[in-house]
């Protein structure tokens, strides 16, 4: 049903017959806040921003409801529904320095990318948050966003028996404990979970059970799983069918969103939005917003959306045939994690999650099992993907080669006439004066062949490891190319444009061959089958598999919508609203400045439930006066906010 439940249809209808009849500054027939996308974020906003019933909110997604579909559903099946219904498929451009393009999923369903994602739930480190601060957005520190993703979060902690099988306890008071969202470990703990310490331990890699905002070493993190059923928890799950029956929450599924109408008159220099346009079956609709309205279309399509509204690099604009209304560099200081791989077939007589492929009576077993008893700790249908660790570039390379690097990149930076100078700065200090504590290459192990290159063969099993790459100094962008909603955006992501993000993955690539090396892996794998025999293990060798056929996109795309003050490249100020414009907002991944060394929906979230303290307050505030860049006036409107209103509700 592409309408949601609960008299959605008769509001909706509404909706549209008065969007039809009305002419477009007369907000008074629209809702209060119009939420552009029904994804992790948008969907977090809408939950917040419609309890206590005081505001009319209405979401628009242009995806289907993929509620009790198992292939998003459970935990096992991580993966299963990428080039589905459910995913926008959407793909990179080719590079001129030879990197291929590459696919990125996105979700394209209500839930959005938190339907789609791998389940992995970590946080980033507590110098890359303040470094937001630090780049000039006031009150955007580690303590308000670790503040904010408890608040989204309830853990459930292992009981003693898992905990002795994982080798690992995490620290149950660094979670949330009432939050929407679900954090869990799977029930099953598969033979390369329970060796993942001990390995990365034999590497010189510390453990670190802690998850407060310093993420160095080797861990065993929790997914957003939901104990009581074993099911995926997520934000549709989470946020909007415990309170679909709202009647002040409307959803609309199908509805693909085309761009956002601003009235004739402005507030001072602040352009005013009155209304969103959409298609829906094969229609074009205008809703009208009374307050404001929120784009939480995800870091591709946010941009895209701002763009064909006349919000964007004139360049852009004028290419497209759009008239320009605000001159922002929109789309611009793209930032994506990377990961190579390395695939090794196990020696007979394993058990992983490429049995399920391998065995149909297994698999039917399996699902049996799954079905009858989802919390069974002999279930493997609820494995995810816990072994994670994060290390610096000494760790990485040792400190003779970290010194050479980061020497070089200090050249690159300098020379630099980025208008995202600042951030790759802050990068710098992260590798020179941080570098004991915020990381760059993530390690991953997953129980299974996940390797985007080659093929399993049938009757194997295999395990796979990830090296990701967490701070590239090169950034891309993400532009429409035409005013058709339709058309997808190009995506120039600039993968390994720079010497360092090259040298740094492709050590990232040899590490992976330690870990298979080490004694507690090593005696159990057969063989490597990616890269493989034919790649050596000198450097050249080792770029030239992790910059063409070695990686894939880890599925992170930030800083599209930058929160940064104007001058720097800023879209977004600290309220998270965009500059020159009076009530409209992204809340997404899109407004994150500068990476982070984390999987980012636990962020997300975070940001989300932050965006949504900051828009009830803002209410009933006093708008800023619009002659002077907004951002100047944030520094006191928060701190004002942060005492009264910021409270979690
Ligand atoms: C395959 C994959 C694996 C991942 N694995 C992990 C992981 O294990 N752990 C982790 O922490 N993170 C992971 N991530 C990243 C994380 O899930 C995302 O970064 C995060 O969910 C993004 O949230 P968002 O709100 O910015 O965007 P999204 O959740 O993507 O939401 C955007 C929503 O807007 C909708 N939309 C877009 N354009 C329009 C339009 N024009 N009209 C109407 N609706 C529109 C989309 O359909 C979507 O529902 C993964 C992501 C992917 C894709």
């Amino acid at each position: 049903l592409p309408i949601q439940e609960n008299g959605a249809a008769d509001f909706i209808s509404s909706l549209l017959a008065n969007a039809a009849a009305q002419p477009r500054d007369r907000p008074a027939s629209g809702v209060d806040y119009v939420v552009l996308g029904g994804g992790t974020a948008g969907l977090t906003v809408a939950a917040r921003l419609s309890e206590g019933g005081k505001y009319t909110v209405a979401v628009l997604e242009a995806g289907p409801d993929g509620r009790g579909d198992p292939i998003i559903d459970t935990p096992g099946q991580f993966g299963a529904d990428l080039g589905t219904k459910y995913d926008w498929n959407m793909t990179t451009q080719p590079q001129s320095n030879g990197v291929p393009a590459v696919g990125w999923p996105r979700g394209h369903v209500l839930g959005g990318s938190s339907a789609l994602n791998f389940l992995v739930w970590d946080r980033p480190n507590k110098r890359e948050i303040d470094a937001w601060e630090q780049l000039g957005s006031p009150g955007w520190n580690w303590d308000f966003v670790y503040k904010y993703i408890k608040k989204a979060e309830t853990y459930t902690q292992p009981d003693p028996d898992k905990i002795e099988a994982m080798n690992f306890t995490p620290v149950a008071s660094d979670y949330g404990t009432s939050g929407p969202i679900h954090v869990s470990f799977p029930f099953y703990v598969s033979e390369q979970v329970s060796k993942w310490i001990a390995a990365l331990s034999s590497l010189g890699i510390q453990s670190n059970t802690r998850a407060k905002g310093d993420n160095n070493g080797s861990a065993l993190q929790p997914s957003d799983i939901n104990p009581a059923n074993s099911t995926r928890s997520y934000s549709a799950a989470a946020y909007f069918w415990p309170n679909s029956n709202r009647p002040n929450l409307k959803v609309l599924t199908g509805a693909l969103v085309d761009k956002i109408m601003f009235n004739q008159n402005s507030i001072g220099n602040n352009l005013v939005a009155s209304g969103v346009n959409f298609q829906y079956n094969g229609a074009s609709y205008t809703v009208p917003v009374r307050k404001e309205v929120i784009l939480s279309a995800g870091s591709v399509m946010s941009p895209a959306i701002l763009e064909r509204s006349g919000i964007g690099k004139e360049s852009v604009l004028s290419a497209a045939g759009i008239p320009q209304l605000k001159e922002l560099p929109v789309g611009e200081n793209l930032q994506e994690h990377t990961y190579s791989f390395a695939a090794y077939e196990l020696e007979s007589g394993h058990t992983t999650l490429d049995s399920l492929r391998n065995n149909a009576t297994f698999a039917a077993e399996q699902k049996e099992l799954y079905t009858a008893n989802s919390k069974n700790p002999a279930s493997i249908l609820t494995e995810t993907v816990p072994s994670i660790g994060y290390i610096n570039l000494q760790e990485l390379v040792g400190d003779d080669e970290a010194s050479k690097i980061i020497s070089q990149a200090e050249s690159y930076v300098n020379s630099s006439h980025s208008p995202y100078n600042a951030t790759l700065w802050k990068q710098i200090e992260f590798l020179k004066k941080d570098n004991e504590t915020v990381t760059q290459m993530e390690l991953i192990g997953v129980d299974g062949y996940f390797a985007g290159a080659g093929a399993p063969v049938a009757g194997k099993n295999y395990i796979t490891f990830f090296a990701a790459l967490q701070h590239p100094l090169s950034r891309g962008s993400i532009h429409i190319s035409s005013s058709d909603p339709t058309t997808y955006p190009v995506i120039n992501a600039n993968y390994y444009t720079t010497d360092f993000d090259r040298t740094v993955a492709s050590a990232g690539t040899g590490f992976l061959r330690k870990i298979a090396a080490t004694q507690t892996y090593g005696s159990y794998i057969a063989q490597e089958v990616v890269p493989g025999a034919a790649v050596g293990n000198d450097a050249a060798s080792l770029e030239a598999f992790t910059t063409t056929t070695g990686f894939t996109t880890e599925y992170h795309p930030v800083g599209t919508a930058s929160m940064l003050p104007e001058r720097q490249g800023g879209v977004v100020d600290p309220r998270l609203k965009v500059y020159g414009t009076q009530n409209v907002r992204v809340v997404d991944a899109s407004i994150i400045p500068l990476h982070v060394s984390a999987h980012i929906q636990a962020l997300v979230y975070g940001i989300a439930e932050a965006g949504a303290d900051l828009i009830k307050a803002d209410a009933s505030s006093t708008p800023v006066p619009s002659r002077t860049p907004a951002y100047l006036h944030q520094s006191s409107i928060f701190q004002r906010s942060h005492g009264h209103c910021l409270q979690p509700t």
